[in-house]
């Protein structure tokens, strides 16, 4: 998967723009999200961990927000042999082609339609998982609940989501002392106070994260049986919940 190292707020800016998933973070997106998201990598390993308890044979799995693939390739692996079919969807072009490479760099039998699309527009059918790995925080919070509500609806009996997300903690002690631990996990990845600040003005106005709370009862709301967390690390989270 291409690595080139993320530098993209390195450099003072007079004015920093709105994050974007443009071709220039797509080109450094594998470092950036391994150097800003703690457990990233155990947390794709365990999506295919899922994958293989959950994908039912003639069944479709979906990677909502897929990037560069990581989590498709992660799920592809574990799931061969059941005819499952994979859907993984981005609506930023950039993205999309770097992934069809990466797909395309391994050899597979499961096939995958690579969607270059909105996530709010497809409909969820006949799915035993649904992958939403750090994508419905860039969603407007009022359009979670009714893609959640199409994802239940798609998903078979017995079906998982697995929702991965930032958080925020309605405790100001609590949020402070989690966001500061996360900071010290940028700065010791490499990351500079300047590239930090900057890269957190860049998504003040296009990631907002809920609290757990929130999460869990917008997700119980949608009649989903069981939920739990099953990761977290500071103020990020991964989910789980079964139809
Ligand atoms: N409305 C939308 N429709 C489609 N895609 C969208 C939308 N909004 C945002 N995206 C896409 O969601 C992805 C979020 S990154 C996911 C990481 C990946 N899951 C991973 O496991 O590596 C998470 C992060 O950067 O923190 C980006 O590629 C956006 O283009
Ligand atoms: O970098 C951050 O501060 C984050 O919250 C995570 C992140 C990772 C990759 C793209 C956007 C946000």
């Amino acid at each position: 998967m291409n690595s080139s190292q993320d530098n993209l707020f390195a450099k003072p800016y007079k004015q920093v723009s709105d994050f974007q998933f443009d071709d220039k973070v797509a080109g450094v997106f594998n470092d950036m999200i391994r150097r800003s998201v703690p457990g990233y990598g155990q947390i794709i390993n365990t999506i295919g961990d899922l994958a293989q308890q959950y994908a039912a044979p003639n069944t479709k799995i979906y990677d909502l927000g897929c990037s560069l693939g990581a989590a498709t390739l992660s799920i592809r692996r574990r799931v061969e042999g059941r005819n499952c079919q994979i859907v993984a969807i981005d609506n930023s072009e950039s993205m999309i082609e770097r992934c069809n490479e990466n797909l395309a760099a391994y050899v597979s039998e499961t096939p995958v339609e690579l969607v270059c699309g909105d996530i709010r527009d497809i409909k969820i059918e006949n799915a035993s998982l649904v992958v939403l790995n750090f994508t419905m925080q860039f969603l407007a919070p009022s359009d979670r609940e009714n893609l959640l509500k199409n994802i239940y609806q798609g998903l078979v009996p017995g079906g998982l989501l697995v929702l991965s997300e930032k958080l925020y903690f309605k405790e100001d002690k609590i949020q402070s002392t989690l966001d500061d631990l996360h900071l010290d996990f940028k700065r010791a990845n490499g990351y500079s106070e300047l590239e930090i600040s900057q890269k957190r003005s860049s998504l003040e106005n296009v990631m907002k994260p809920d609290t757990l709370a929130e999460h869990e009862a917008r997700i119980r709301a949608q009649g989903f049986e069981q939920f739990s967390v099953w990761f977290q690390c500071f103020n990020f989270a991964s989910m789980v919940a079964i139809k």
